[in-house]
């Protein structure tokens, strides 16, 4: 694959890169959070039991344990949204409300690494989702105070906590609408690197290419014969070539015009591609001039392949369109031999089609 493509590609085509690094992060707040609340234990801030304190923590690191196999394994790729940024941020939402509820002294700070999650789920999230994902947060702050107050009203001051509350949510709307700039950008952003990728792509291909008939053009031909040469040279592999060259193409310019000419090299192209085995390359040198490359084959049946072609076209005919009755074709072939360079090769092929050309036309010869 060309170079430029491959590295269009790797700004477009690695979702899965991508994946992979959102569950990492996702387990590096988590990782972050568990030895947050470890601390807030042992300096006894946590009101939790020790049997409580490891189910929960048994029940979260499983979570995400499951949502990282899911985005690693690729499974979530086909899906609109293969982040699963959304389970993601409930279940963060759920698991940063839990550890608020116990810890009294700090609630805020015990959340403060949700603001982490909401700014990873932001890169996949829209700005609609993401606002309706801080309102849950605020809310669900709200029940988890409810709840606290409820259980240790004499302890807590509402004013303290309302006043966090506050500021939880202010902040979590802020990075809600932030966030959903970020993902607007990073969609942009995808968007266009898919639109280059395509672009690279184009230009390639009408590098390789022949305007007028969508072949393979003359450059990448010889590019194909080095491929194979080196593979005959470390392989082993034989291969050989068909010079082709369509018989008084001046004629068929002079006497019905350019146009038709055209016509016919087209109409030869696609002859010569549908009758062509899989493999097998097929290219026009320029003017009337084409090459068949055939890997695996030695010269026999090169002719085998060369005498086929040449008989199939001569049944085309355009004489019903106002056209040439028939076209026909001489051609050359010459298997690779160990001492051919590519300009070797082609000469020889080109000698097979000067024979051809001198013996009468309307046959292939050999060199
Ligand atoms: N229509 C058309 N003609 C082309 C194109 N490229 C080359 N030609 C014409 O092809 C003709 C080739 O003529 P010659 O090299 O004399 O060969 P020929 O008339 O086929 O004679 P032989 O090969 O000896 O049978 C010339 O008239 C070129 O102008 C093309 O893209 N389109």
């Amino acid at each position: 694959m060309n170079q430029d493509l491959r590295q269009a590609q790797r700004f477009t085509l690695n979702e899965r890169r991508l994946l992979k690094r959102h569950g990492r992060s996702a387990i590096a707040i988590m990782a972050m959070h568990t030895l947050l609340c470890v601390l807030y234990f042992r300096q006894g801030y946590l009101q939790i039991s020790i049997e409580s304190g490891l189910m929960l923590l048994a029940g979260v690191w499983g979570s995400l344990l499951v949502y990282q196999l899911l985005l690693v394994s690729g499974w979530t790729i086909k899906l609109r949204e293969p982040s699963l940024s959304l389970f993601l941020i409930l279940h963060f939402t759920l698991v940063f409300m839990i550890s608020g509820y116990y810890v009294d002294e700090f609630r805020l700070s015990a959340v403060t690494l949700y603001f982490a999650g909401l700014l990873l789920v932001s890169f996949r999230l829209s700005g609609k989702a993401m606002v309706a994902v801080a309102v849950l947060g605020s809310a669900s702050y709200a029940v988890m105070l409810w709840l606290a107050l409820n259980d240790r009203w004499i302890q807590l001051s509402f004013s303290v906590e309302a006043l966090q509350w506050l500021v939880f949510s202010m902040i979590a709307i802020s990075f809600a609408i932030t966030g959903g700039g970020i993902n607007r950008l990073r969609n942009t952003l995808e968007d266009k690197n898919r639109e280059l990728a395509k672009a690279v792509e184009q230009v390639r291909e009408m590098a390789i290419r022949d305007d007028l008939t969508g072949l393979f053009n003359r450059r990448h031909l010889l590019e194909i014969m080095e491929r194979q040469r080196a593979l005959a040279l470390r392989k082993k592999l034989p291969f050989a070539v068909c010079y082709v060259d369509l018989d008084h193409f001046k004629q068929i310019n002079d006497r019905f015009g350019h146009e038709w000419g055209d016509r016919v090299l087209r109409r030869f192209s696609q002859v010569a591609m549908a009758g062509m085995r899989d493999g097998d390359y097929f290219g026009r040198l320029g003017g009337e001039e084409f090459l068949l490359i055939l890997p695996q084959s030695d010269e026999l049946g090169a002719v085998r392949v060369a005498e086929r072609l040449r008989k199939r076209w001569r049944e085309e005919s355009f004489g019903a369109e106002g056209g040439p009755a028939n076209v026909s074709l001489s051609i050359g072939v010459a298997a690779y031999r160990d001492s051919d360079t590519i300009d070797t090769l082609i000469n020889r092929a080109d000698e097979g089609l000067y024979k051809a050309k001198s013996g009468g036309r309307d046959q292939s010869q050999v060199a």
